[in-house]
Formats: structure tokens, C-alpha cells, sequence
């Protein structure tokens, strides 16, 4: 790990009006994420994780706060500055897994390469190569609903792995898989963290934060806990680290 900061959060805030009431659906988080680190983000239903996650990925403007990728100030940037970057140097994953169903799984992904700038022969390629990475190449010709649940959480995580982005960003990427595909999902982002892939994933299951570097509870729109594994790789445990969202620990995990 580099140690060098790829996203940072800085009294990150999203309020949400509703009947004359405020909810803090995040309040106000501090936040730093090291190249290399794999964070996982758990709490309860409604406690602000997805919402997190949104504006972190430039999904969602925050009401208040900064976010940085690298060097860019996202939650300063105009509509097309930010589609640009999230298409170039974000990957995301979702529940739902949101592949266009009237491509291929090859397909899929190539298109989401070519978007990001590719030439046809080399979005191919990549597509081929990224769809072989996490175990679907046989499937490549495939429909999306000629795949189970498995392969196409696989399928879109090549395709988020398209543009080869700065972060991964994945909500709930097991939500709908069943244990078995759950397993190979959990593999696959073992390998990403093993091959130094930063990415915060937002989830229920603890399986998935057993393979984090560090693990973020949430309560009411702000960390209640920030942890990291003891030692390296194969860690001895999480260690409780920084709480309450003052909220920088560096040079964790890795
Ligand atoms: N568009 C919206 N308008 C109003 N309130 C919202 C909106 N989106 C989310 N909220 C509220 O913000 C809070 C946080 O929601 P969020 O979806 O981020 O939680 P979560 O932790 O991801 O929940 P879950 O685990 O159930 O997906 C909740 O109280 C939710 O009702």
C-alpha cells in the first residue's frame, strides 16, 4: 500500500427534508480512504450507508462538506465534470446488479470500456480479459438472464473494473445472491484486495467485512466505529480506531 489518500471526506453532510422534519441522513462524516485499503461500511437499516456510499461516488450532491478523489473536489463540480470522472475513474456495484439486459456479458462491459474512452479493439479485449479475471469467460456470450445471480454480480464487477477506476464503490453487492454465489463473490473481492484494489463496500454481511482491511459502523448518520485489522493480510482481528467521525486513521490495513 502506498499510503497515499485516494478519498477523503471532510464534514460530509446530506440532510433530507420530510415533513417538516430534518433526517441526518449523514452527519457531518470525516473520512479518509488510503490506496489499497478495501473498507467495509455495516449498521443497521436506515443508519446513512447508501447514502454515504452515493456521495462518496458523486451519485448524490451532499448539503453540505467536501469529498476529494485524488486531487478532485467532487462535490464542487458542475453535472458533466462529474459524469466524466465517475465514468473514467469510478467503478460501482450495486444490489441489483443493473446490466442491460439486451447485451451480452461480454457486451456489458465493452460498452462500458468504449464509454470510458477505449478503442473497439482494446474494449474488447479488456472486456474479454476482465470477464476471464473473475471467472465468467465461458459466459461471455451470454444474456444476462441466461446467467444466474453469481455470474452477473461477476459480470458487473468486471464491467465496474472497466475503466480500471481509482475506487470500487458496491452496495449491497450480495443483497441478492444466495450463499454459494455470495462465496464467489467474497472470493472475487478477496483477489481485488490482494491485487491492491481500493474499495469501500456497503453490507450486511459480516462474511464480506471479514475480508476488509478496516470496518465502519454506522449509527444515525455517523461512524460509531472505525476499525481496522490488526497486522497485515490474514489479520488477527479488527481493532477499535477512531470513533465518532473525527475521524482520520491512516495508513491502515495494508
Ligand atoms: N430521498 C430521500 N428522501 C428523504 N429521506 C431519505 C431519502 N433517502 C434516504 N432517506 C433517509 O435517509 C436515511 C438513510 O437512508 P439510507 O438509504 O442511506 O440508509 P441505509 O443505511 O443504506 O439503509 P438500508 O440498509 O436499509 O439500505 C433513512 O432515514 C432514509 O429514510
Amino acid at each position: 500500500m502506498t499510503g497515499s489518500t485516494i478519498l477523503a471526506a471532510r464534514a460530509l453532510t446530506m440532510r433530507y427534508g420530510r415533513d417538516g422534519a430534518l433526517v441526518r441522513a449523514v452527519d457531518e462524516i470525516d473520512l479518509e480512504v488510503p490506496a489499497g485499503q478495501t473498507v467495509a461500511v455495516m449498521g443497521p437499516s436506515g443508519c446513512g450507508k447508501s447514502t454515504l456510499l452515493h456521495l462518496l461516488g458523486g451519485l448524490q450532491r451532499p448539503t453540505g462538506g467536501e469529498i476529494w478523489l485524488a486531487d478532485h473536489r467532487i462535490d464542487a463540480m458542475s453535472e458533466r465534470a462529474l459524469a466524466r470522472l465517475r465514468r473514467d475513474h469510478i467503478g460501482f456495484v450495486f444490489q441489483s446488479f443493473h446490466l442491460m439486459d439486451e447485451l451480452t456479458a461480454v457486451e456489458n462491459v465493452e460498452l462500458a470500456a468504449l464509454l470510458a474512452g477505449q478503442s473497439p479493439r482494446r474494449a474488447r479485449r479488456r472486456a474479454l480479459h476482465l470477464l476471464d479475471r473473475v471467472g465468467v469467460a465461458d459466459r461471455a456470450g451470454h444474456l444476462p438472464s441466461a446467467l444466474s445471480g453469481g455470474q452477473r454480480q461477476r459480470v458487473a464487477i468486471a464491467r465496474a473494473l472497466s475503466n480500471e477506476p481509482l475506487i470500487l464503490l458496491a452496495d449491497e453487492p450480495t443483497g441478492n445472491l444466495d450463499s454459494a454465489a455470495t462465496v464467489e463473490v467474497l472470493r472475487l473481492f478477496e483477489e481485488l484486495r490482494a491485487a491492491g484494489q481500493t474499495l469501500v463496500v456497503v453490507t450486511h454481511d459480516a462474511r464480506i467485512a471479514a475480508v476488509a482491511d478496516r470496518m465502519i459502523s454506522m449509527r444515525d448518520g455517523a461512524f460509531a466505529d472505525d476499525s481496522r485489522l490488526v497486522g497485515s493480510a490474514g489479520g488477527t482481528g479488527y481493532a477499535t480506531g477512531t470513533v465518532y467521525g473525527s475521524g482520520t486513521v491512516y495508513g491502515g490495513g495494508r
